[in-house]
């Protein structure tokens, strides 16, 4: 919030660091830089990125999530999501769990489509609260544009890297397809000392995600780690992390790690903490599966991995709306439905 001075980011607590990637070298083509992505995207699924051209935009971004979130509650639940799998608009605090026994999350969130936000005033998939409208065309769209702009870039590095025909991935995403791409802001309520989780443990469902936050919370379990460590934030830095889809197109090469949210650690913890997220998903109607028909790399990869899962049998829609079902408490009537909000994430992380 403008004004407030926010207690920094505590140095005793377990924090997992992360490589910075600069998106303007990247862009240019620096090879270095791009090994650097290449690194971080293929061990760790995690990576801090600088210079990515939406930095101007994360600030009125909040502002829509302050404003909409300030609305009383049944203003707000004319947008709701529903509890079918639809993710567009706003989620109440406590609709998902966030772990085995059924605890409830915190968090309240406003998802804005890519394709609403692009199209806008026309709709494609649904409406939204008035702070968001107001600042559809002048912040909400070009967000999503920087956000997208970014993140296919660093689709058409992977692109190259997996061996892939030019324009695979780019096709996958094509803005012209429907899809569940969004752009998202997250409240959780100060709630000072609680270490209750506010997010339950997940892999993100898509392919790329762009996060921008001021408070810690954010918490990583990575591959080969059986401990929680928060990531820091950094001032004029976005957190990027591979997501399931990738990870699926791949044959594993990329990954996707386990991460959730939990109040800001200590000092931290009495202030409201706000995130942003933009999620760049498949096109609806894309199967998530390893591409191993157009990659000898990726086919290597599948042979080398054979317990891990390559084939979602799912398109890019089903796989979304089965795990965002399933992941609200209402819908889970034990231990199975909880199972199938899950991804391709190990078992050890659901707890
Ligand atoms: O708020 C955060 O830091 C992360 C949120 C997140 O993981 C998500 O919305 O998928
Ligand atoms: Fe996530």
């Amino acid at each position: 919030m403008p004004g407030i001075v926010l207690p920094p980011f505590p140095d005793d607590v377990p924090t997992q660091p992360l490589v910075i990637v600069d998106y303007g070298l990247v862009k240019a083509g620096d090879e270095a830089e791009i090994e650097t992505l290449w690194q971080a995207a293929t061990v760790k699924g995690f990576w801090y990125m600088k210079n990515h051209g939406a930095d101007d935009l994360i600030e009125p971004m909040f502002e829509m999530g302050r404003e909409t979130m300030a609305l009383p509650l049944e203003d707000k639940m004319n947008y709701w999501q529903g509890n079918s799998g639809g993710s567009f608009g706003y989620k109440a605090a406590g609709a998902t769990t966030v772990d085995l026994t059924g605890s409830k999350d915190n968090a309240e969130m406003i998802n804005i489509s890519k394709d609403d936000a692009i199209s806008y005033p026309q709709k494609v998939h649904t409406g939204y609260p008035e702070p968001v409208n107001a600042r559809m065309e002048s912040t909400v769209k070009p967000f999503v544009q920087a956000c997208m702009s970014a993140n296919d870039t660093i689709l058409e590095i992977f692109n190259k890297r997996l061996g892939l025909p030019a324009g695979t991935l780019a096709r996958l995403h094509s803005l012209e397809e429907p899809s569940f791409s969004e752009a998202r802001c997250i409240k959780v309520p100060a709630s000072p000392g609680s270490t209750k989780i506010a997010v339950g443990a997940h892999t993100d469902f898509g392919s790329l995600s762009f996060l921008a936050n001021g408070l810690g919370g954010l918490q990583v379990l990575l591959p080969g780690q059986d401990d929680w460590r928060y990531v820091k934030p950094l001032p004029g830095h976005v957190i990027c992390n591979v997501g399931d889809a990738l990870n699926l197109f791949s044959g594993g090469i990329l990954k996707s790690s386990v991460h959730r949210v939990l109040p800001p650690p200590l000092a931290q913890s009495y202030y409201d903490r706000w995130s942003l997220v933009f999620f760049t998903r498949p096109g609806n109607s894309v199967h998530l599966k390893a591409l191993v028909d157009q990659s000898e790399t990726i086919a290597q990869a599948v042979k080398d991995a054979p317990d891990a899962m390559h084939d979602a049998n799912a398109t890019a829609f089903e796989w979304f709306q089965r795990r965002q079902a399933k992941w609200r408490a209402s819908n889970q009537k034990g231990l199975e439905d909880y199972l199938a909000s899950r991804g391709t994430e190990h078992t050890k992380a659901l707890v």
